[in-house]
């Protein structure tokens, strides 16, 4: 190899590279992407895919002075080479490492921070809009994929965009791709776009016009003015961003350096907003990832040579999700199952087999997913939304003023709830059981075990009424087979009986509770344990109980603090039994970065051994 890679250090040293090494810089940086990705796990098909475009922009972009601004920023590992980080994807999402999104904390060439999808045109305009009113300079550029412009955001952005009028490049990189395949009729335009016969017109013709454009000289002014009508002449008609009323330009090969080159100098010289259309191949350079971009989507560290996964295979919650929901619905032929472009990633893919007509992936639009599923219940369906907690956080007033307020029947499946680890901050999802039990009409519960999802999921069948079950990311907890008792609505169950100590705690901390109670035994301490079952609403016979026997109450959520179990806990208790004291363990008032769970929890006090001596530090200080 011949470490055109090692020539760059910090951002623009891609411009000292001479354009005949482009493709060995490409195929330099694949296989450090591939080897760092097969270590560290990531986002290896869609990197893949943007080397060619990343350079591209790198190659026409003045960092940090423009803003470059990534769309979900699963994409972005060509960026943080071509700006100097090289050196830290030794510690790529690991704790304390870098991480997989771009982060402004981490390179002022990271414009914006990102990782749920659909915000890119909405920042790129914001920016945009404050250099016009600061009379700055500078070229403003959002990348958005095909998968994310199914989100409702992106609309809204183009339509404000159209609107504004600033400056700036839209690129959209048509991979063909979501994470599954891309749903729907943008997807359907997409194609149509790529395939028209004006494409081939198009790249016969771009260098001939391109060649008419005149060089930016003395006057800027007249000869951008001059420039402006030759590039308008490379716009094609009639597509769906020409009639919202912007530019468009394409479909543009996206693994051909030059004409990007070309073509984007070209349009930071317009003084309007602009769609560029690339056509990349997602997983490109890497056979197995070309072959099956979805299964390289996100992943875990894997040989390259065979492209096997090389984690544990462990059954997770997911799949105990997958097989539970197929076999309700085949024994109720009202079940339906919705999603937000995450077939895979929430289990859904086997219901879709079975059950092809009652199931639906609406792309990244969680918002439209909840009012779906509303229409759908109270067409006579029963709903079931299968989502990650942190994205459904975009869906928030849908749930309470399309869900909720109507009482309607839909089950939220709320996968990834609690820490997620490796995408960090964006995608922990820390804030589901505060924001959804505020929500009148709301039940909120969440499994100990795989036995109890199966269970709560039946139980929110018969149920009528707003459900949300949440369940973590990963292995589903096999133990306490034989502790099954029936669900029964706002009840707690009664795992261990002791003395003096009460720990309470919600889905996955019951595990902890019991490794907890295990340490405390130890030091001659026999604790209560209680699986909360519920949080919302609240078991408050349980509590009463509880604060009679006990003179300690130890909450225990995988949640922030704030607007918590352990809050409500407190807020019921403390106005009732005022001897009882309370300690409450959960995420603490921060945003949580990237990491291994196990080693989020040390750090926020929230394993078995940190927790151990809490209870015995509060104990000791209220003996002295
Ligand atoms: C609000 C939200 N919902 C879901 C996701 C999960 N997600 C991450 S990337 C992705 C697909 C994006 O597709 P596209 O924009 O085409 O990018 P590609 O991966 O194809 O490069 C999805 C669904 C997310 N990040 N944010
Ligand atoms: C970028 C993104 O939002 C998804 O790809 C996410 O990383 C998937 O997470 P899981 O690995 O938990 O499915
Ligand atoms: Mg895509």
């Amino acid at each position: 190899m011949s470490g055109y890679l090692d020539r760059i250090n910090e951002a623009n040293d891609i411009k000292k590279i001479e354009p005949e090494a482009y493709d060995a810089l490409a195929s330099e940086i694949r296989s450090f992407i591939i080897e760092s990705v097969s270590e560290h796990g990531g986002h290896l098909a869609s990197n893949l895919g943007v080397v060619e475009l990343t350079m591209a922009l790198h190659l026409c972009m003045d960092f940090p002075n423009d803003k470059l601004i990534w769309d979900v920023g699963h994409q972005a590992y060509t960026h943080k080479l071509l700006t100097g980080r090289k050196e830290d994807f030794s510690g790529l999402r690991t704790f304390g490492g870098m991480s997989g999104f771009p982060k402004h904390k981490e390179s002022p060439c990271d414009a914006f921070d990102t990782g749920h999808s659909s915000t890119s045109i909405s920042a790129a305009l914001g920016y945009a809009r404050a250099r016009d009113l600061k009379g700055e300079d500078r070229t403003v550029v959002a990348v958005i994929g095909d998968g994310s412009l199914t989100g409702g955001m992106a609309y809204e952005a183009l339509n404000n965009v159209s609107h504004l009028k600033s400056n700036m490049i839209i690129v959209l990189n048509d991979n063909k791709m979501s994470i599954s395949e891309n749903v729907g009729g943008l997807s359907k335009h997409l194609t149509a776009l790529r395939t028209r016969e004006s494409y081939m017109d198009f790249k016969m013709d771009v260098e001939k016009k391109l060649k008419q454009i005149p060089h930016v000289g003395d006057s800027v002014a007249r000869s951008v003015k001059k420039s402006k009508d030759s590039i308008r002449q490379l716009f094609v008609k009639g597509g769906f961003f020409e009639d919202f009323g912007i530019k468009y330009i394409g479909p543009i090969d996206g693994h051909d350096i030059k004409e990007m080159v070309r073509v984007l100098n070209a349009l930071k010289r317009l003084n309007e907003p602009v769609v560029m259309h690339v056509v990349t191949q997602k997983g490109r350079g890497y056979v197995p990832a070309e072959q099956n971009p979805s299964a390289f989507h996100g992943v875990g560290s894997f040989d390259i040579a065979t492209g096997e996964s090389l984690a544990s295979k462990s059954l997770t919650y997911t799949s105990v999700f997958s097989k539970t929901i197929c076999r309700l619905g085949k024994a109720h032929p009202d079940v339906v199952t919705i999603c937000a472009a995450m077939p895979d990633g929430t289990g859904l893919i086997a219901f879709k087999k079975h059950f092809p007509g009652r199931f639906f992936d609406v792309g990244i639009a969680e918002q439209h997913a909840v009012t779906f599923a509303a229409g759908l219940a109270a067409g006579g369906m029963h709903p079931f939304v299968a989502v990650y907690s942190s994205f459904l956080q975009r869906a928030y007033d849908q749930i309470i003023h399309d869900v909720c307020i109507q009482n309607l029947p839909v089950v939220f499946c709320v996968d990834r709830a609690g820490l997620v680890g490796a995408d960090g901050e964006t995608h922990q999802g820390i804030f589901d059981l505060s924001y959804l039990s505020m929500i009148p009409n709301m039940t909120v519960c969440a499994p100990k075990n795989k036995y109890e999802l199966y269970d709560m999921l039946y139980f929110a069948y018969q149920y009528h009424g707003p459900i949300a079950i949440r369940y973590p990311r990963g292995s589903a907890y096999e133990g306490f087979k034989n502790m099954r008792p029936p669900i029964e609505y706002g009840k707690s169950e009664l795992m261990f009986e002791g003395e003096k100590i009460a720990l309470v705690a919600v889905g996955s901390m019951v595990q902890t509770a019991v490794q907890v109670r295990e340490k405390l035994l130890d030091k001659g301490i026999n604790a209560t344990v209680v699986n909360a079952r519920f949080v919302c609403p609240l078991d408050t016979e349980c509590l009463d109980r509880l604060s009679r026997d006990h003179q300690w109450i130890v909450t225990m959520e995988e949640n922030v603090l704030k607007g918590g179990f352990g809050e409500a806990c407190g807020d019921y208790l403390l106005a009732k039994h005022e001897d009882v004291r309370l300690i409450h363990v959960g995420v603490p008032d921060v945003y949580v970065e990237h990491g291994g769970v196990d080693q989020l929890k040390k750090t926020l006090h929230m394993d078995a051994d940190s927790i151990v001596e809490r209870i015995c530090s509060a104990m000791s200080d209220a003996n002295d």
